[in-house]
């Protein structure tokens, strides 16, 4: 929700002197919050710490037991028509730091200034009051952005309008669904004309269609705002940022415009050798499955893009008839890319007791990163499978192009006359 930023370590310019279009709008420098694992610890602590305080003893501390830091010593600047992506597993630090740019949280060290007006979306329903009605919030919440009645009565109905809330403008907060908090969130931070949008990973709660809004939204109004853009969707992040900070225990473990390479250190966490077996008539056991003649290091098989690969399976049957193998390749975020269609020969001098399969791909084309398979092994496919394995075998593409789409394909391409 739209909020203003406090005075002191979080300074605000409020000179709305923003007109030129490159002018840093966000400036954090060693930004430091620590947190307590434990409550009583935590209030005690606290105590020791307001007693200090009017002692005059405010020296820095070190961590004392049972505290952490949630984040650590983060510095970037932000210029107007810029989007930063903060990425990160759970718990990394990513919510923590948006509170404190948008003040909800004073930091432990560290200086945040912020120019102009600052729009937040970060916690579902946190800047809204649940009593009032949807239009009384959005006047509350045009009010502490500093316009006046009159301007919030010109912007009322685009905000109505883009929420797509008519019907409910008038129903207390506090019984909205989820979507809808976010719809009017979203509305009023984006419609308010912001210098500044903070936006957490509630964008998520929305469905498809008002996402799809809020992102052409967010192309529009880029060019004159400073973004910073918290998400767990990859694919979102890499369409909108162009810098971007990996967080890990409250650390920047990557920082940069390489938006593509952080993307990637941030998958490779998920890298899984957890092999599922879901379903079993135990008539078949999946022997070995490999990639011939590639490394296999840090759990994965190690391809260079456009290489021809021959993945090998043996099983172990029981039954009479050939069963036929089926290959789905899924992305790290878990979108299928690729179904490997198995051979349709005819073998009947071979032993069915024992399998050798091998799939043969020319010149494979997924671009950089890591990939997991699926097998199903059974009559035909889709139809009564024999054996079921999930995570049977994961892969990485490497090359040195950052290219983020599922397919980076090499094209015969001609100039016409
Ligand atoms: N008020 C608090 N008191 C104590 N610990 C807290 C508090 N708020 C957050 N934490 C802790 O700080 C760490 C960072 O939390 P934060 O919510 O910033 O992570 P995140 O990166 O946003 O995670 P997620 O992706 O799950 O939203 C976590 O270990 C969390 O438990």
């Amino acid at each position: 929700m739209p909020k203003l930023m406090k005075e002191q370590e979080i300074a605000v310019a409020e000179d709305k002197e923003v007109a030129t279009s490159k002018e840093t709008l966000v400036e954090v420098t060693g930004l430091s919050k620590k947190f307590c694992k434990d409550l009583k610890t935590s209030l005690w602590y606290g105590v020791k710490d307001l007693i200090a305080g009017y002692s005059g003893n405010k020296k820095k501390r070190e961590l004392r037991p049972k505290e952490f830091w949630a984040v650590k010593d983060i510095s970037f600047t932000l210029k107007r028509g810029e989007c930063l992506g903060l990425i990160g597993h759970n718990g990394a630090g990513k919510s923590t730091l948006l509170k404190i740019l948008n003040g909800l949280i004073n930091p432990d060290e560290g200086k945040v200034v912020m120019r102009g007006r600052v729009g937040a979306l970060i916690e579902l329903g946190a800047g809204f009051n649940p009593v009032l009605s949807g239009r009384e919030n959005i006047y509350n919440n045009g009010a502490i952005l500093g316009f006046t009645r009159k301007e919030i009565d010109e912007k009322l109905q685009h905000i109505i309008d883009f929420a797509e809330l008519e019907e409910f403008i008038d129903m207390p907060v506090r019984n909205y669904s989820s979507g809808m908090k976010v719809r009017l969130g979203f509305a009023v931070a984006a419609q308010m004309e912001p210098d500044v949008l903070i936006i957490d990973e509630v964008l998520a709660v929305g469905d498809l269609g008002f996402v799809l809004k809020c992102f052409k939204t967010i192309d529009t109004i880029l060019p004159n705002t400073a973004i910073i853009f918290v998400s767990h969707s990859m694919p979102m992040v890499s369409r909108i940022c162009n810098q971007i900070i990996l967080m890990d225990k409250g650390q920047a473990k990557f920082q940069g415009e390489d938006v593509s390479k952080a993307i990637d250190l941030y998958y490779t966490r998920f890298a899984s050798n957890d092999v599922k077996i879901l379903y079993t008539d135990n008539n078949i056991v999946l022997d070995y499955i490999h990639i011939k003649s590639h490394d296999f290091s840090d759990g994965l098989f190690q391809i260079n893009w456009n290489d021809d690969i021959q993945i090998e399976l043996k099983i172990t049957s029981k039954l009479d008839k050939i069963p036929v193998p089926y290959i789905t390749i899924f992305d790290k975020e878990q979108r299928p890319v690729a179904q490997l269609e198995p051979f349709d020969g005819i073998f009947e001098s071979i032993d069915k007791r024992n399998l050798t399969y091998v799939f043969y791909v020319k010149n494979l084309q997924l671009s950089k990163g890591i990939y997991n398979m699926n097998l199903i092994v059974g009559k035909a496919y889709g139809k009564n499978p024999f054996l079921r394995i999930n995570d049977v075998l994961s892969f990485q593409v490497k090359h040195n192009l950052d290219v983020w789409p599922p397919l980076l394909i090499k094209t015969k391409t001609t100039l016409a006359k």
